[in-house]
């Protein structure tokens, strides 16, 4: 595990930086330096719903590592709170955290120009307290948002969920499922589609619920799935997790199903890394000194599993489960990683020069990864 500081000059790649102009409509780094218009203009995502349902606890606890406890003291939003999240994770956008429900017949508030610039809306209901109200609310902010702008995704969390058993938890998204699509077709929006998922800052469901939030928006998605898929299945892996180090959210993973429990398992060696770096640190203070290129480790646990972990660029890490005999081929796993990350550059400098081109011709990076048993396998 590194625990030493490389250098500024190794700093000096970052993915984020072209992951807002992958978007489309994003705008260079040094434009947000200089006005805050320009900084408006970053892809967005809004955290939207009634007051105390939970949006500013779901924005500090994924993007500022507060904990769960300490949201209980958190006070209520007053304004637009803009959170950008830029400068520590691949996560290139701006969360909107918005203050209870928005009025949308106050005439200085200009949604439809909030909206057209926004890659997600994520509404929140408090699934502990009668969500009659904030479901009509719900309505009239998606029937709004979706004139002003219909390519954004509609994200809907049912939160609060860790005070419910199993069954209400399932019969409470069936209802608030089946409600909320009776309203929409009532007006004649079946076209609208609204993403469900079950959610609590108290275990990784927050999570997991912003990934695949965030994995909607990344252009390069079905790139990055190819790649983890070449990769685990020439080196003799059977799970692999890209994530964004800062958040925990997994950008992208290969095509077998995820199960909570390897997701938590790979969340929580993040965690150990980062944390034992920092505290063999050469630094006295620990801010974002923790993760760096020599960043690796490897944790082999009691039932035969290991945990593989390696830095990929600035802000992203792969986190890998395999058995201990497929590891003992690490001479293999390590060569086709050194493909994986080449491969994994080449996709976002290709996102990258692809924009400043104003081209929309991409090309695909080559993976040129060594099978399991050892034979070259040239794939795209
Ligand atoms: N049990 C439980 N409580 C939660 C969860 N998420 C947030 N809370 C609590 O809900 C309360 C309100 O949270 P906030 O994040 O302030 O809610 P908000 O939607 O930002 O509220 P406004 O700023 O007034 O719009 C806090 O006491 C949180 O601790 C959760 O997943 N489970």
């Amino acid at each position: 595990m590194s625990i030493q500081y490389p250098g500024e000059e190794q700093l000096s790649y970052g993915v984020a930086d072209s992951f807002p102009k992958d978007f489309g409509y994003g705008a260079d780094e040094s434009e947000m330096d200089e006005s805050s218009t320009a900084s408006d203009s970053k892809p967005r995502i809004l955290l939207m719903g009634m007051r105390r349902s939970g949006k500013s606890s779901i924005q500090k606890v994924v993007f500022h590592k507060m904990s769960p406890n300490e949201t209980l003291f958190l006070e209520s939003t007053n304004k637009i709170y803009k959170d950008d999240i830029s400068n520590s994770s691949f996560v290139n956008f701006q969360i909107w955290d918005f203050p209870g429900q928005v009025d949308f017949f106050d005439a200085t508030f200009d949604y439809e120009m909030i909206f057209r610039g926004t890659g997600a809306l994520i509404y929140v209901i408090d699934a502990q307290d009668d969500y009659m109200e904030s479901l009509a609310r719900l309505h009239v902010t998606v029937t709004k948002a979706y004139k002003a702008n219909p390519d954004m995704n509609f994200e809907v969390f049912i939160h609060k969920v860790d005070g419910l058993s199993d069954d209400h938890k399932i019969e409470t998204q069936r209802d608030i499922h089946q409600r909320a699509n009776d309203d929409l077709a009532d007006v004649g929006l079946e076209k609208l589609h609204l993403s469900f998922y079950l959610t609590s800052i108290y275990d990784h469901s927050i999570f997991e619920a912003f990934s695949k939030v965030v994995q909607k928006l990344i252009p390069q998605l079905p790139t990055l799935e190819n790649l983890l898929n070449i990769f685990i299945s020439n080196s003799g892996i059977e799970k692999a997790f890209l994530f964004d180090v800062v958040s925990k959210i997994y950008i992208a993973t290969d095509s077998s199903p995820v199960d909570m429990q390897s997701y938590e398992l790979c969340c929580d060696m993040i965690d150990v890394v980062i944390d034992v770096s920092c505290i063999y640190s050469l630094h006295a203070e620990c801010n974002g000194t923790a993760y760096d290129k020599e960043s690796m480790a490897i944790i082999k646990l009691n039932n035969t599993t290991v945990l593989y972990l390696k830095e990929v660029t600035k802000f992203l890490s792969l986190v890998c489960i395999l058995r201990e005999e497929s590891f003992e081929r690490k001479g293999l796993i390590d060569y086709n990683f050194h493909c994986f990350r080449k491969a994994i550059h080449e996709v976002f400098e290709v996102g990258a020069a692809t924009h400043r081109t104003f081209s929309h011709q991409a090309s695909s990076p080559n993976l040129n990864a060594v099978t399991h048993n050892g034979t070259p396998a040239n794939t795209v």
